[in-house]
């Protein structure tokens, strides 16, 4: 066995672990995660069309690859020092590269065609394209008429940073070409967005044309006029227009795959490799940060539940391993909505091994961690998993699905925090 090898951690992200109970042995560099790739349209390619896949990817990357067990479209590659530009897959648009645990993220929505989703933190656009797929009613490529697109659903994509917005309307353009009608992208920001699902009939141009020329009250056509905000920064001509956009119907699916701090992404922190260790304490720690990211994650998942329907599903995913992040956000998330409400549901495991969520270890930390009156809110969240390192050979990731039963009341946004913050730190 090879001997373990930390990287030089600095000394406030090795606090950052110790206050969230992270066993530094994730960072460990003797022990190399595998690097997995996702066929895009799997949906469309035959058992033997995505086996020629994985050969070929095998011959191009000189190691072992094979399909990811019970997770659809994903393969696996044992080397990961692999570089995609390597793969003549990858050059030719039939994979890209995404952990496996950003895959059981977005699978765990359960999308079926049909289905309006709501992608609230959507840049680089990765789980976004799988939802587009997941979509898929198995029209042929560039056959898609006006029934396909009603039958397929629509996916709306939500980035506050214009820059990782274009890189994922160039990722929407090179996977899904033509194929896109049912796609559009706002810049916005996620907290207050509130543009609800496309109404039906968007995608029928003679609905679209009578709806956006209602008569005023003279009896003369008035324009239908969408105000700023709720214009998609990208969509097809059919989904950017007032009708499509100005509809009441909330969404069947939100995903929730919210800003924080990426310690559980391996790939990123070895990045620090080379941008220098110490950077790791204003990038990812730093004081304000972690005080900051969960009341935004609160925030974020707030918001998506108001835009998400009774029987809709929500799921709320973090590449952080931060209990602060994770399990004391969502626990402020179960004290607001009730058991009538919200509950947690399993999330399909998909044969990978899973590691459950934060708890405190005995009564002692119950009353040290002040979380004692919050016994029954954790209890709710049993269903919620952690993708741990160490036991998942995944990236690490925190997945929680929650099911909506029925609407609730508008809280104050002073009322949406998490259960609790983390110790502030001078420095
Ligand atoms: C973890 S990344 C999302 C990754 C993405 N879901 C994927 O699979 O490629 C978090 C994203 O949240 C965005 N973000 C941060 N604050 C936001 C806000 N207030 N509203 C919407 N997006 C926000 C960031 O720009 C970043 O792209």
């Amino acid at each position: 066995m090879s001997a373990s090898l930390l990287p030089p951690l600095p000394p406030s992200f090795c606090e950052f672990l110790r206050d969230n109970h992270i066993d530094a042995a994730v960072y460990d560099t003797s022990r190399k995660l595998p690097r997995y790739v996702r066929v895009i349209r799997y949906r469309q390619k035959s058992t033997q069309a995505i086996d020629d896949l994985v050969q070929q990817i095998q011959a191009d990357a000189g190691c072992r690859a094979y399909k990811v067990d019970g997770v659809p479209g994903f393969i696996e590659i044992e080397n990961q020092a692999v570089r995609l530009s390597q793969l003549s897959a990858y050059n030719n648009g039939d994979i890209v590269g995404m952990d496996v645990s950003s895959g059981i993220a977005a699978l765990a929505l359960s999308v079926e065609p049909g289905d309006n989703v709501l992608d609230l933190c959507c840049a680089p656009g990765a789980k976004l394209l799988l939802i587009a797929d997941l979509l898929d009613n198995n029209q042929e490529k560039g056959t898609t008429s006006v029934v396909g697109l009603e039958l397929r659903g629509t996916v709306t994509g939500v980035d506050i940073s214009l820059h990782r917005a274009a890189t994922c309307r160039s990722l929407i353009k090179k996977h899904a070409g033509k194929d896109k009608g049912f796609m559009r992208l706002f810049v916005d920001d996620g907290t207050t967005f509130a543009c609800k699902a496309p109404q039906p009939g968007w995608h029928d141009p003679q609905a679209v044309k009578a709806a956006s020329a209602p008569l005023n009250e003279g009896g003369d056509k008035v324009k239908c006029v969408l105000s700023g905000g709720s214009r998609p920064w990208f969509a097809p001509k059919l989904l950017s227009t007032a009708y499509a956009c100005s509809g009441t119907q909330l969404y069947d699916r939100v995903l929730v795959d919210a800003e924080c701090t990426h310690d559980g992404s391996l790939v990123h922190v070895q990045k620090y490799a080379q941008w220098g260790w110490e950077q790791l304490d204003t990038q990812v720690v730093d004081g304000n940060k972690q005080v900051t990211i969960p009341i935004l994650q609160s925030k974020l998942l707030e918001n998506g539940w108001r835009l998400l329907k009774p029987g809709g599903v929500l799921v709320y995913s973090t590449c952080s391993l931060s209990r602060y992040q994770n399990e004391f956000v969502l626990g402020g998330f179960l004290a607001r909505h009730g058991e009538d409400e919200a509950v947690l549901e399993p999330i399909p495991l998909l044969g990978i091994t899973t590691s459950p969520i934060w708890t405190p270890a005995d009564d002692d930390e119950w009353d040290r961690a002040g979380l004692s009156h919050h016994r029954a809110v954790f209890s709710r969240m049993c269903n919620a998993v952690r993708l741990d390192p160490l036991v998942s050979n995944t990236s690490g990731m925190f997945i929680a699905r929650i099911k909506k039963l029925q609407n609730g009341s508008r809280l104050e946004d002073s009322a949406i925090a998490p259960l609790a913050l983390p110790p502030s730190r001078e420095k």
